[in-house]
């Protein structure tokens, strides 16, 4: 670092200046990644083929939109990053970045997105996307997540609505496929999350955030993340039966399903001593099997609209 930088950091009050890397991370990247790519399986399963060019600028629109979501959610949760080991190292708590800055780019960023999302693409999406902006930003992290330990079910739709949107892309509104796409988020997000929450107790417990295994315990959650594996099962397989679905769709949710369930129902049959000696190694492998759950389920339908593409494909 120059002299004058080093001075403007001693003058701004940071021990370090911001760089590149400090903004890019206030868009959670890595989270983000995931749903841009339900978002990319939407619009390319959509029965209106969509130009290349529009398809690239879309996507990069929705995870800009996407981006300035996570960068307006850690400027809310500022307080709460900084009590929780996972998160303390974050831009705003780390002293890189300061929360006005993140507010000032979370805005910029989600009004250019939907207002270039809206008139490149269509308005309907351009303000799918600004709904579900607000509905992270507003309805889960500045209401929901203080508030219940239902926080990310009903919250987690804001996760579950880009695949919809990459459809809204391609056909201007709505369907029962992409509502059907819509829900396989929504049903996983409670298994995904609760989880990782399972080995990550303490430290919602720490930020005072009425996570269910906070307020209800670890076998409440065990026996809620059981819960969702049944009817997440039905509404993944049962897409299989629509025009996006077909045999190799069927085959990769069958096996997906079954891991998803029988992972659950070990999750469910564990003793938490038993767990906390292993260091939750069960619970750490049904994280990671959540998100490869999610990726081949929505891997498997762009495989079908591929296959479908060359006259094979579906039933
Ligand atoms: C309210 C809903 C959700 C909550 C509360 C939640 C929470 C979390 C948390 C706390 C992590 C841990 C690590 C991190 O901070 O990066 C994580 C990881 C992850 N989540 Fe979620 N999640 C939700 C929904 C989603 C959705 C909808 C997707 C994608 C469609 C997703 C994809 C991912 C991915 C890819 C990771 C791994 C990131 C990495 O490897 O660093 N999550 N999630
Ligand atoms: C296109 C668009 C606008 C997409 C939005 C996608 C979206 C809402 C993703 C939510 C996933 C997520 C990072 C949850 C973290 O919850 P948290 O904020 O409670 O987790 P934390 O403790 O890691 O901050």
């Amino acid at each position: 670092m120059s002299d004058m930088s080093a001075d403007k950091s001693i003058t701004s009050g940071f021990e370090n200046e911001a760089g590149f890397s400090d903004y890019y991370a206030l868009l959670k990247p890595r989270v983000m990644s995931l749903v841009v790519f339900t978002a990319f399986v939407g619009l390319m399963v959509a029965p209106v083929p969509v130009h290349p060019f529009l398809a690239f600028v879309s996507i990069l629109f929705i995870a800009l939109g996407g981006g300035a979501s996570g960068a307006l959610n850690m400027w809310y949760d500022h307080d709460i990053d900084a009590k929780m080991k996972r998160t303390m190292n974050r831009p705003i708590p780390a002293g890189k970045v300061t929360k006005e800055e993140a507010f000032g780019l979370g805005c910029a960023l989600s009004g250019i997105s939907c207002i270039l999302l809206a008139l490149t693409a269509n308005i309907f999406a351009g303000l799918f996307l600004a709904f579900t902006i607000f509905f992270y930003v507003v309805i889960y992290t500045m209401w929901l997540k203080r508030l219940t330990p239902q926080n990310i079910v009903i919250g987690g739709a804001a996760g579950a609505f880009p695949p919809m949107i990459g459809w809204a892309v391609a056909t201007g509104g709505v369907s029962i496929e992409s509502v059907l796409m819509f829900m396989i988020t929504f049903m996983w997000t409670p298994p995904h999350f609760w989880s990782l929450a399972l080995f990550t107790k303490t430290d919602y417990a720490d930020a005072d955030v009425p996570m269910l295994t906070v307020t209800h315990g670890r076998e409440a959650t065990r026996k809620h993340i059981f819960a969702y594996t049944l009817p997440l099962a039905v509404v993944t397989l049962g897409i299989a039966a629509t025009s996006i679905g077909g045999w190799s769709y069927l085959i990769v949710s069958i096996i997906l399903n079954a891991l998803f369930i029988r992972g659950g129902w070990q999750i469910l049959r564990r003793d938490d001593a038993a767990a906390e000696a292993d260091d939750y190694k069960a619970e750490r492998s049904y994280f990671k099997l959540s998100l490869l759950y999610l990726f081949l389920h929505f891997s498997a339908l762009l495989l079908e609209a591929a296959l479908k593409s060359f006259g094979w494909g579906g039933f």
